[in-house]
């Protein structure tokens, strides 16, 4: 290892052999999606920054934007929020459009219903199929979370319907509350990083930047040789040159 001077600080890294060892981070786009009031943004917040904060607006969408490491990768994490207000079953056409937008472009899904509203629970199905419509092709990695797990006095979802729910549309289930548990949160984003990464296929081997080293011409490789021929004691021809 050499020092590496940075900002007038010394550090302590690694020089790439060479500048094809500079690695991208891989990009992973997740969307949460729900119906009513069941937690979302306040699941991102937890995840992005380990707190939760009680009280949101209804958010009509946001995306966010962080460099995360999941084991040890470093990843470019998007995930856009979804406003609850939208019911696949009956919506106007143009507010399905633009979750349909959403949905096509990402990769990995959160459907988050609250285990204190059977109707968020409901709901979780019909969004499950929109997605499956709209990647007929992939079969992007979706996280069924009962979510408000600490208010067991006002459950309406019993854990064996999400369960059961989540066997019969082949996803993984999990039943976390965001205010009371930063671990499962994190677990239920970090899962869905790691499949969307297998998905890419890019778990095994990391994408490489396009800093690539020059290569070398051909042409001035292959005169060298030639040349060395030609000096060679055993060419005796100066026909050697070509
Ligand atoms: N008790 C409890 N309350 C929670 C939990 N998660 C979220 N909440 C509360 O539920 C309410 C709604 O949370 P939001 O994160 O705004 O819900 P949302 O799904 O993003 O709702 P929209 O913005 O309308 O899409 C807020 O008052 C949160 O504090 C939880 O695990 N337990």
């Amino acid at each position: 290892m050499r020092p590496l001077s940075m900002s007038g600080h010394f550090l302590l890294a690694p020089i790439p052999e060479s500048s094809s060892d500079y690695l991208l981070p891989k990009d992973i786009k997740l969307a949460v999606l729900g119906a009513g009031r069941v937690g979302k943004s306040a699941m991102i917040v937890r995840f992005l920054t380990k707190r939760f904060i009680g009280d949101y607006e209804p958010n009509t969408g946001k995306l966010y934007s962080r460099l995360v490491y999941v084991e040890g990768d470093q990843l470019s994490l998007q995930i856009q929020d979804t406003p609850g207000g939208v019911q696949i079953q009956d919506s106007l056409p143009q507010v399905v459009d633009s979750l349909s937008k959403c949905v096509q472009w990402a990769e990995g899904f959160l459907l988050v219903y609250s285990i204190t509203d059977y109707d968020s629970y409901l709901s979780i199905r019909p969004l499950y199929q929109h997605i499956r419509k709209v990647h007929p092709d992939s079969k992007a990695p979706v996280i069924i979370v009962g979510n408000k797990g600490d208010l067991l006095h006002a459950r309406q979802v019993q854990t064996q319907d999400g369960i059961q729910l989540a066997n019969e549309l082949g996803s993984l289930f999990l039943e976390i509350s965001t205010s009371e548990n930063y671990e499962d949160v994190c677990d239920v984003f970090q899962h869905l990083c790691k499949e969307v990464s297998k998905m890419h296929g890019l778990s095994g081997e990391r994408r490489r930047a396009s800093i690539i080293p020059r290569p070398r011409s051909p042409n001035m490789q292959d005169l060298k040789r030639r040349f060395k021929q030609a000096l060679s004691p055993k060419v005796k021809a100066p026909s050697a040159l070509g």
